[in-house]
């Protein structure tokens, strides 16, 4: 089987994009993590497919990690597939929207820049200490479009991102399904730099849209900040989270704007 595909990444977090509108492809998961495999193949956190719409969106979003896994959401990949579907019209769309698994996702376009209006965050849970990895953390937790445990710390530098991260990655707390792990650390009112580790990936990333969208909530629900919150990541971007919060402690018109790139367009022969 020959796949063409593009190579894209949003702030970093990077991901092979294939056209799959006539579901002709059928991928496994052992496929798609040898297509994300950084030694064995392309090399990617992630896996996007554009396939046809069937719920009233203009089409649908399918969203696998760098393992195969298939996951509900995909911030910086949503950013990435607005673009790539727009590259597919020609740069005609204005806005387009798009089924996934956590819910209808829309894209509107500012040059290179992507804003996503993201689905209901749900799920929110302030200030839990939890073990991991030998240290008690605080631990927030909040779903994205998928779980999130975040933490705030002093020093961003020095966290042990792979043992806390894989921690709470497995932690009792986040079963069965497992949760993303992110910390924070407060640069001023407003303006938070974060580091991520994946569930899917296994391993720290650039970037992850969703985590930044938890970080920003939970920032503003520690200290009020308002909308928007800049997000500095791991792989130097900064990007804006905005939100309404209404009633108190919910929040609509959540927002995610940054990056898509294009990086190289290919063929590969499974
Ligand atoms: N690894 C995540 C999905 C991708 C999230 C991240 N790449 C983003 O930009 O939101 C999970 O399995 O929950």
């Amino acid at each position: 089987m020959t796949l063409n595909f593009w190579k894209m990444n949003g702030a970093g977090n990077d991901f092979v994009m294939l056209d799959n509108r006539d579901l002709a492809l059928s991928l496994s998961t052992e496929q798609i993590a040898q297509l994300c495999d950084r030694h064995r193949g392309i090399g990617a956190d992630g896996l996007l497919c554009v396939e046809p719409a069937t719920e009233g969106g203009d089409f649908k979003m399918r969203y696998y990690n760098a393992d195969g896994s298939e996951a509900e959401m995909c911030g910086n990949g949503a950013r990435c597939f607005g673009s790539f579907v727009n590259r597919l019209h020609d740069g005609k769309l204005t806005l387009v929207r798009f089924e996934t698994l956590a819910g209808m996702i829309s894209a509107e376009f500012e040059g290179d820049q992507v804003r996503i209006n993201m689905s209901a965050p749900h799920g929110l849970k302030l200030a839990t200490d939890l073990p991991v990895a030998g240290d008690v953390l605080t631990v927030h937790s909040v779903n994205t479009g998928v779980p999130h445990a975040v933490v705030f710390v002093e020093d961003l530098d020095t966290v042990p991102v792979k043992a806390w991260g894989a921690g709470l990655r497995y932690h009792d707390a986040f079963k069965p399904k497992g949760t993303n792990a992110n910390f924070a650390k407060v640069l001023a009112p407003g303006s938070i730099s974060i580091r991520t580790y994946e569930r899917g990936v296994e391993d720290e990333t650039l970037a992850c849209g969703t985590g930044m969208v938890a970080c920003a909530l939970i920032h503003h629900e520690l200290t009020g900040a308002p909308s928007p919150v800049t997000v500095l990541v791991k792989g130097g971007d900064t990007l804006r989270v905005g939100f309404t919060e209404n009633p108190p402690h919910e929040y609509t018109d959540v927002t995610l704007f940054g990056p898509a790139d294009f990086v190289f367009q290919g063929t590969v022969t499974l």
